[in-house]
């Protein structure tokens, strides 16, 4: 048996026990080469003093999340999550196998599962600097990210990104790219979080209710939000926006600032189209790199581009970023979100076959969500439909 069948069949079998099934007399499976993977409830118990709320770190779409200390002095984070039905361990056991093959200096790692109650645990490297929503948002924290920093986690971001689209084993989309979804290490270089786990969820309600709760609705894509048509591109435009609001030091909608600087896409294209794009810079900041800047500034809203094929792929972004000297398309408006729950796109045609031929260069397969189930699509490399609600 692989590897990751033995995982898979040694986490059904503590599901199973966990629902009261027989899961067969002994659990030497443990014992093989799934050894470590597994923490012990008895274990991360301790580590977190009994998930004690003084041990919280906070409260996510999925469950609460603490952090840990083990014997040998690792610092772990451990995110709970409620599921018991069948459909949430096969979910599980999917995302399981496909975390653990993800391995990037940009994504947070996993160090192994709990399954062995009614609720189910991650857990993953503790990460002490939090997200990057609670440095950017927070006038009186903003500043210590100055602007290098700011761009190498613009930087690092896309490093993350290209790596689920091009490089890990298999396609990846976030589908949740979003500040509060990019966490920062020691130095502060971004790594992204809760990639894929919106498949977790064991039914399409809680799988939108968690967009609604995360707030993720001002990230999401317009072809998707509007008709669930997924691709990479979908996180491009993600990306975009918290590229923006890296710049920017504010959220993408900011009700509180006026309806001509309310919603941050349409104030960055007003001022890029007036020639004054780096007023959108956070005034927080006390330096930074003009060229830098506006370069980032074009880059945010060519990957908020309305039509799916205008905007970039990732590793064009990453091209962008890394090269000394590259001429970047002049982007057109990009998708503007209209009263809350609508955008104001013009055209379904202009998503539905031209990214077909943007990313079908990569080949390989593509793991995208449908509804609650894992879908591989390998005829082409991005296309799939959600059950997301429409005009949320
Ligand atoms: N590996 C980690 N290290 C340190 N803190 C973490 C880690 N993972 C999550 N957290 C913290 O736990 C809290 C909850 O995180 P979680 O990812 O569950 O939810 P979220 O991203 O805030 O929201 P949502 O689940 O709706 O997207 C956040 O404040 C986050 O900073």
């Amino acid at each position: 048996m692989g590897f990751l069948a033995k995982l898979s069949a040694c986490i059904a079998k503590r599901f199973k026990a966990a629902r009261g099934g027989s899961a067969g007399e002994d659990d030497s499976d443990d014992g093989s080469d799934t050894h470590g993977l597994f923490f012990e409830l008895r274990a991360l118990q301790v580590a977190t003093n009994y998930f004690s709320e003084l041990n919280r770190l906070g409260h996510g779409g999925f469950g609460p999340v603490y952090k840990g200390l083990m014997p040998n002095g690792q610092e772990i984070a451990v995110k709970k999550l409620a599921m018991d039905s069948r459909q949430g361990l096969k979910q599980f056991i999917n995302e399981v196998k496909l975390l653990l093959k993800t391995q990037h200096k940009n994504l947070v790692t996993l160090f192994g599962c709990c399954a062995e109650g009614p609720e189910k645990m991650l857990v993953y490297e503790y990460l002490p600097n939090k997200s990057l929503d609670y440095f950017l948002f927070d006038k009186s924290k903003s500043p210590s990210l100055d602007w290098t920093t700011r761009f190498k986690i613009i930087t690092g971001i896309a490093r993350g990104l290209l790596y689920l689209h091009e490089e890990a084993p298999q396609r990846i989309i976030h589908i949740d790219i979003k500040a509060s979804n990019i966490l920062l290490d020691q130095q502060l270089n971004p790594k992204i979080s809760d990639f894929g786990l919106a498949r977790l969820f064991p039914g399409d309600d809680t799988h939108v209710n968690t967009f609604r709760i995360s707030g993720t609705h001002g990230y999401m894509a317009p072809e998707y939000a509007m008709h669930g048509y997924l691709s990479v591109k979908t996180d491009v435009f993600s990306y975009g926006v918290v590229v923006l609001e890296i710049v920017s030091g504010r959220k993408n909608h900011d009700s509180r600032l006026g309806s001509e600087k309310a919603d941050l896409l349409n104030y960055s294209w007003l001022l890029f189209q007036s020639g004054k794009m780096l007023d959108l810079v956070d005034p927080t900041l006390k330096k930074y790199n003009p060229d830098e800047a506006a370069m980032c500034i074009q880059l945010g809203l060519l990957c908020c581009q309305q039509t799916v094929v205008e905007r970039p792929d990732m590793n064009s972004v990453h091209l962008m970023l890394s090269s000394d000297s590259f001429t970047l398309p002049r982007p057109g408006k990009p998708a503007i979100q209209g009263r809350v729950g609508r955008w104001t796109t013009t055209s379904t045609s202009a998503f539905t076959n031209t990214d077909t031929n943007a990313s079908s260069t990569s080949g390989g397969m593509t793991k995208v969500l449908a509804g609650s189930s894992f879908v591989e699509d390998d005829s082409r490399n991005s296309i799939s439909y959600s059950s997301i609600e429409e005009g949320r």
